[in-house]
């Protein structure tokens, strides 16, 4: 990881501000990086060895030609001919690349030809000297002074050194040829350039291209809220075509799959929560013998109704319910016989009411019903005595014996006879003990002080429930 990342990933996301480069972004630029090293680098190499080789092929050619020439003013030196050597110098430099000739008396070398600006100047030791006439300009003797390529060769008569020929290459002729050897160099550069960058383009397409399809598609996939959309069983993550980026796309739809697999199976385990928790719900809120409403979820309804109806200005009733002699059944018939009233009285409760109203059971042999909506408070009694008589009828018990269950009905008004529901849960118990005990110590014309609950003859009795 390079120093600037490591700064990066220390910082955290937060913290650069410069905005993230696109894969496409960093990949063009390095290709452009790339390209241009390389690029450059081949050409400063082409150059180099273009030059090299056209000196070393210049020294050569001029090496060969003092030697050629060595041997053309030999007679002319011997027999002391300079106007015949200087027209052999004259001819070779009007077809050669040579700027400057001469030939000097003596075996020994000498370096210094004429300099630029003392062309043509016939030394004192030199025996013939020439020099070309257009190698005399400014372009002429900077080239000469940026590249200077000299030969020698010596002029042999019997053995002995008679003379040394001494050759200066043309360096503007060479300049010219190597700036057109450079340009050569330069168009080849761009040409090279040019097709580096097309590569290098066409790979970070070959390679981004594919990465924003998996990108988009991935989006796409995020759309698809719904869990069981056919179209996250049909659609595939785009295959690019390149191993790794194939591989990735497999990846990515074997997860995606893995996903909506477990997906689903959250939802259906959601699912048989939710059903649990409502059929939990459902018994806690229903009394396990009668099915009417238990004690906790009465009382949640009625301080429900209670709220709204002082919030509304409505009237509702509520009937406190308590089976008069139930014990003597349990101990004459059995428990189960008990049972079997108090399932009747709730089920004719229930019945003798509207959907909308709420029968519930407190506990034992207590009932108690929650009337919404009471249209006047005076209406209250006759549903009271409704109740009574629905509950009033002949149950057949599992022995066979047929009992005739009787009930003590209080009753208590929103809001004439309380405000909470506590009050109103007092109001009408007390109004139903009243009632139990003003019924007692007034028998019935006819009747035992049992009360109203009869135990009727053992024989079995078909039932109306
Ligand atoms: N079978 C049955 N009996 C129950 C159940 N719960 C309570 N009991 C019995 O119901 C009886 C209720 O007794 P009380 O209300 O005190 O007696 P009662 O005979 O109804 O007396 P009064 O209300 O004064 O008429 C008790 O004997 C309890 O054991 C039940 O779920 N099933």
């Amino acid at each position: 990881m390079s120093k600037h990342w490591r700064h990066l990933w220390a910082q955290g996301p937060a913290h650069h501000a410069r905005p993230v480069p696109s894969v496409l972004e960093l990949m063009r630029a390095a290709s452009w990086r790339i390209g241009w090293l390389s690029v450059l680098s081949v050409g400063l190499v082409l150059t180099v060895g273009a030059a090299l080789l056209l000196h070393l092929s210049t020294v050569r050619n001029l090496e060969l030609q003092a030697r050629s020439l060595a041997y053309s003013v030999e007679a002319a030196v011997v027999f002391q001919d300079r106007q015949a050597t200087e027209t052999l110098l004259q001819e070779l430099l009007l077809h050669e690349p040579v700027s400057a000739a001469r030939v000097r008396l003596g075996a020994h070398s000498l370096r210094d030809l004429p300099r630029p600006g003392a062309a043509g100047t016939l030394l004192d030791e030199d025996f013939a000297c020439y020099r070309k006439a257009d190698a005399q300009g400014s372009w002429a003797r900077l080239a000469e002074s940026l590249w200077p390529v000299r030969a020698e060769a010596p002029v042999l008569a019997q053995g002995q050194v008679q003379a040394v020929v001494e050759l200066q290459a043309d360096a503007s002729a060479l300049l010219s040829l190597m700036s057109w050897a450079a340009a050569g160099v330069l168009l080849a550069m761009g040409l090279a350039g040019v097709a580096v960058l097309r590569v290098s383009h066409r790979l970070a397409d070959r390679l981004v291209l594919p990465l924003q399809a998996l990108a988009e598609h991935s989006r796409q996939m995020r759309q698809l809220r719904e869990p069981h959309s056919p179209l996250l069983a049909l659609r595939q993550a785009p295959r690019a075509g390149v191993r790794e980026l194939d591989q990735l796309s497999a990846d990515f739809d074997a997860l995606l799959q893995e996903l909506s697999e477990h997906q689903q199976q959250l939802l259906r385990e959601h699912d048989a929560l939710r059903h649990a928790h409502a059929e939990l719900s459902d018994q806690a809120a229903r009394d396990g013998l009668t099915g009417v409403a238990t004690r906790a979820h009465f009382e949640r309804v009625l301080a429900s109704t209670l709220s709204q109806a002082s919030r509304a200005g409505g009237c509702f009733s509520l009937y406190f319910i308590d089976a008069d002699h139930f014990k003597t059944i349990n101990d004459e018939h059995g428990h189960e016989a008990g049972d079997c009233v108090l399932v009747a009285v709730a089920q004719r409760l229930s019945r003798s009411v509207r959907a909308q109203d709420l029968v519930g059971r407190l506990g034992g042999d207590e009932f108690v019903v929650l009337v919404h909506g009471l249209r006047q408070a005076t209406n209250a009694p006759a549903i009271a005595e409704q109740l009574r008589s629905a509950v009033a009828q002949p149950v057949t018990l599992p022995n066979g014996s047929i009992v005739v269950p009787g009930i003590s009905v209080g009753l208590a008004i929103f809001p004439t006879h309380g405000l909470s529901a506590a009050e109103l849960m007092k109001a009408a118990d007390q109004d139903m003990y009243q009632r139990k005990r003003a019924a007692r110590s007034v028998p019935a014309p006819g009747s035992s002080s049992r009360s109203s609950l009869e135990a009727a003859p053992t024989r079995p009795t078909p039932s109306p429930d």
